[in-house]
């Protein structure tokens, strides 16, 4: 990338400067973009680093050892430079790491902690004040010693000013959001799990339409993008969008990608029920087994995330299923399939092509609404589970996710249905979500990608009511008839990125790109760990 650099300056600078006790030739490259410099020792490797992943340069001492080493310190004070980058390691995790460089000529050193830092002021993309919610309870209630430890640091490192909210309870962080003044903040940050990011968002997104008078509770409003970008760290239970978007659940990596102010787009759903808005959701919407894992593990709270194993193995058992009616639309604006093989990377063109496509559709469009004239499928079965998500769902416990071919960005979901079958098949099923195995390939699992959907269940159909009288009735109620048939006679519940919605009958519409993240998407060529616990179960079954 061509830098507009200031005037006067040379567009590279290459020095021979000390690097432990000897020389190394350093060269920045300044149009490009570029710090490289080869270790004097370490094999002679050479290192290069763009400097928009530099996260700091100052002017520092030598330390005592290295002043006591090295020959120059026999002809005159040393001047020294201390830059810290960006290391990538396995696994999609971003380090911090320094290195120092020094030289006797202090006009020298002057002159490449200047140029550096001149380059570092060029990139507008980088915040330079954040709002920080933490959230102590969540996940192993760690959230406030890992933002102290590991994320505060960095951040005052970056000279990242910070206003830090603790929460005292749920909602602090959304209602927080209506009431403060966000032009003063660059970004928000959540220290917490799904939940805590799902609150920040409905904080953000919700302030952003209540400012531009948009109502909520019209499902076909034209909702206003959400320009402030939230930063995860996570410090959850399962973490599922800094997963998904990152590539690991790591505070140090999530800092990092802060720091350098990356920008991911995110497509959000929303939930309406008769009118009504319910929630937003940009991970996971799931019905019948999610939903009932949910509603167990919420009187588990006390386990930590250890809960959800136990919900889980306890729902496995209880093998419900649900009969409804499933309507959607297709999602015929993208280029991507659900059963396709390459996955959404950093960059995507998927996704910025579907942006563009949607973004000429509702020009052509104008106010007129062709969508609800556009084609709905319409699918009545018995389901153990309905699951819609907006990303892959990549999380530590399933590492490509409940849908591996979604995409960030693209404003589509990816339906999946997973009809009435045995346990067992449904265990060969669900185990496929935690190894390289394609979950979809069952006869009673299929997969759509979708634009709009609607959910009623049967129960609500035939009693024609309100599905909040349905949702008093009694949870894991059985049919008396058949006692051994899994036929549920009560509804399940939606788990809404890991919060329960009241009401089972729901509409949802994919708004594309609605926010952004400071994220940039799962990077390609990346050596990954087969992390795949569960590759050997499978054999076995
Ligand atoms: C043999 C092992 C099979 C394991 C299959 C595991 C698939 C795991 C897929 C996880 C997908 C997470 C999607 C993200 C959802 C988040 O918006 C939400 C909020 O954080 N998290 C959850 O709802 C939390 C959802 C947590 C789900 C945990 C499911 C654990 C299932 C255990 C089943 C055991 C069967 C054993 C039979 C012998
Ligand atoms: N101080 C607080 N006391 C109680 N609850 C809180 C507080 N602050 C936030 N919450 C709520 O706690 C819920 C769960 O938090 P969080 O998402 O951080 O952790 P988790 O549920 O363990 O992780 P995950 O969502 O990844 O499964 C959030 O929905 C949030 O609204
Ligand atoms: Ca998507």
């Amino acid at each position: 990338m061509e830098r507009q650099l200031p005037a006067g300056r040379p567009p590279r600078l290459v020095s021979s400067l000390g690097l432990g006790q000897r020389c190394s030739e350093v060269t920045l490259d300044q149009e490009r973009g570029l710090l490289a410099w080869r270790h004097p020792r370490r094999g002679g490797e050479n290192y290069f680093v763009p400097t928009s992943e530099i996260i700091a340069v100052e002017e520092s001492e030598l330390n005592k050892k290295q002043r006591n080493t090295g020959k120059w310190h026999k002809l005159a004070k040393p001047h020294s430079f201390t830059v810290y980058y960006v290391k990538k390691a396995r696994n999609h995790r971003w380090w911090c790491r320094d290195v120092t460089f020094w030289c006797v000529d202090e006009n020298l050193c002057n002159q490449w902690t200047q140029a550096l830092k001149e380059l570092l002021e060029m990139q507008k993309c980088r915040p330079k004040r954040l709002l920080v919610y933490i959230n102590p309870y969540g996940g192993k209630r760690q959230g406030k010693r890992i933002y102290e430890q590991k994320v505060a640091p960095l951040f005052s490192l970056a000279s990242i000013s910070t206003d830090v909210v603790i929460t005292e309870h749920a909602n602090h962080a959304k209602d927080n959001l209506f009431e403060v003044n966000i032009n003063k903040y660059d970004g928000v940050v959540c220290v917490g799990g799904d939940g805590m990011f799902s609150e920040v968002m409905h904080g953000l997104i919700g302030r952003m339409q209540k400012d531009s008078g948009i109502d909520q509770n019209n499902p076909k409003a034209p909702l206003v993008q959400c320009n402030i970008r939230i930063g995860i760290i996570p410090a959850g239970s399962t973490d599922c969008v800094c997963y998904s978007t990152v590539g690991i659940s790591d505070p140090v990596t999530s800092a990092l990608h802060i720091i350098v102010g990356d920008s991911q787009p995110l497509d959000v759903s929303s939930v309406h029920h008769n009118n009504t808005f319910l929630k937003y959701s940009v991970s996971l919407l799931g019905y019948g087994f999610y939903g009932d894992i949910l509603k167990d593990s919420e009187k588990k709270r006390w386990m930590g995330p250890m809960r959800y194993d136990y919900s889980g193995f306890k729902t496995f058992l209880s093998h419900h299923y649900y009969e409804g009616t499933i309507s959607f639309q297709p999602a015929k604006h993208t280029l991507g399939s659900p059963r396709d093989k390459d996955s959404c990377r950093t960059g995507c063109y998927i996704c910025k092509e579907s942006e563009q496509q949607l973004a000429e559709q509702q020009k052509k469009c104008g106010l007129k609404n062709e969508e609800d004239e556009e084609e709905w499928k319409v699918i009545k079965g018995k389901f153990l589970a309905i699951n819609a998500v907006n990303m892959s769902c990549a999380c530590p416990r399933s590492p490509k996710g409940l849908s591996p071919a979604a995409h960030l960005a693209d404003g589509s979901a990816d339906l999946i249905l997973v009809r009435k079958c045995s346990r067992f098949d449904f265990l060969r099923h669900l185990v496929r979500n935690t190894n390289q195995n394609d979950q979809f390939d069952f006869s009673f699992v299929d997969v759509y990608r979708v634009k709009s959907f609607q959910f009623t269940s049967k129960l609500s159909e035939d009693n024609g009511s309100n599905v909040a009288d349905i949702g008093k009735k009694r949870f894991g109620q059985f049919c008396r008839d058949h006692p051994a048939c899994c036929c549920n006679i009560a509804d399940s519940t939606w788990n809404c990125d890991g919060e329960t919605l009241d009401s089972s009958a729901i509409e949802v519409r994919v708004h594309c790109q609605l926010m952004k993240l400071f994220a940039r998407g799962i990077e390609e060529n990346c050596k990954d760990e087969a992390a795949y616990s569960h590759s050997s179960i499978e054999h076995l079954l």
